[in-house]
């Protein structure tokens, strides 16, 4: 579990600079936006960091630049596409997050992104194909069932996909749900540990309330725990409304993608066992519904994915939440996969 004391602090940053590797490159597009920017601002904390790479199209210079000055040993570097900044930004990038493009406004859903946010990711995956075919790549930017896949078969049509090196970022997810948990049972969030399975928007969040540990016990049916469940699907809706606006969750959301960038820098470069985390990968868990990706706890290792955990066991009601998912995730990943194969 992502700890902020223990991954965080300047203290540890000291602790644990010694057995940092010397060259570790993450690469944030999208940097100078409501993520981008509090999210590099996170990743600068961490020592198994040497190097921030941070790319926009517009403002990167001085969010580089600002965020250079904390004394933490990465060095950050900023690029906008001139001078094929996004290539030097890219180059030797064990990791590239991606929060680029436009958030929700209130009444829209995360697929009414999909015109806009489809081409920017699209681009940008080229751009990682061509330039860092063997990083890790995190998808932040909506609507995430989709721009997975897209992902996906662009790496395919260069020829540099594996299936272990991509994650959509569903981490919020998970951090809303033990947080809502806490809230209504009165219970620390370190013991509210909820698993979240399916995907990234509506009906396709699906909690597994029934697998909450530590004697938490949330009744199957009944108003509390169909309020608590559509609270935890429509969290990012709760954020829209409240900004008015203005966008979308960001700073949770920072906190989140630091969350589990850490957490693939855990299992990949500081070689430790047992780091799980949810996500939206390539995975045969519903593939026999014909689902191809789909969100459930991960275990990570040296390579990125090393073990997609099964579902485990569900009460009747769990398993009506993901028939009603099925259906949404098809069509969300069909959408991503035609938009990048029918654009030749
Ligand atoms: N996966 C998740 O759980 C969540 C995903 N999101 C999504 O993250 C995305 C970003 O949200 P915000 O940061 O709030 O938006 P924002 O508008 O504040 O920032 C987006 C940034 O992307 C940049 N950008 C646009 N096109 C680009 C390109 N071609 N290359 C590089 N940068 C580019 C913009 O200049 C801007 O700085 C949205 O699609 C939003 O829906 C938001 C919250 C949670
Ligand atoms: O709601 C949105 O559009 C942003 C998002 O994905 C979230 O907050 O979960």
């Amino acid at each position: 579990m992502f700890s902020l004391g223990r991954a965080f602090v300047p203290a540890a940053t000291r602790a644990f600079s010694t057995s940092a590797p010397r060259s570790t490159k993450v690469a944030v597009l999208g940097a100078a936006g409501g993520i981008g920017q509090p999210l590099s601002l996170l990743l600068k904390q961490s020592p198994l960091i040497s190097q921030l790479s941070l790319y926009d199209i517009v403002n990167t210079p001085g969010v580089a630049a600002d965020i250079a000055h904390i004394n933490t040993d990465s060095k950050v570097t900023g690029y906008t596409p001139e001078n094929n900044g996004l290539a030097t930004a890219l180059k030797d990038s064990h990791i590239v997050v991606i929060p680029a493009g436009v958030p929700r406004k209130p009444g829209m859903t995360r697929d009414d992104l999909f015109n806009t946010n489809a081409g920017i990711v699209r681009d940008l995956a080229i751009a990682c194909a061509e330039h860092c075919p063997k990083a890790h790549i995190l998808v932040i930017s909506n609507p995430v069932n989709s721009t997975v896949p897209i992902v996906a078969e662009v790496f395919k049509k260069k020829g540099a996909f594996d299936p272990r090196r991509l994650f959509g970022v569903t981490t919020l997810d998970v951090v809303r749900a033990s947080r809502f948990v806490s809230e209504l049972k009165g219970v620390s969030c370190e013991d509210a540990k909820v698993t979240v399975v399916g995907g990234h928007s509506g009906v396709t969040i699906v909690p597994l309330l029934s697998q909450v540990p530590n004697g938490i016990t949330i009744a199957e049916t009944g108003a509390e725990t169909e309020a608590l469940i559509k609270r935890i699907q429509f969290g990012g809706d709760e954020v829209v409304k409240a900004k008015d606006g203005k966008g979308s969750a960001t700073l949770s959301m920072a906190f989140a993608g630091a969350r589990f960038t850490q957490s693939l820098l855990r299992a990949t470069v500081g070689k430790e066992t047992g780091v799980v985390e949810p996500t939206f990968v390539q995975s045969p868990v519903m593939a026999d519904k014909g689902v191809e990706y789909f969100a459930t706890n991960v275990e990570l290792g040296p390579d990125g994915v090393k073990n997609i955990q099964g579902l485990g066991s569900l009460s009747a009601s769990e398993e009506k939440l993901i028939e009603a998912a099925v259906p949404e995730l098809q069509k969300n990943i069909a959408k991503g996969v035609a938009f990048v194969n029918g654009s030749d």
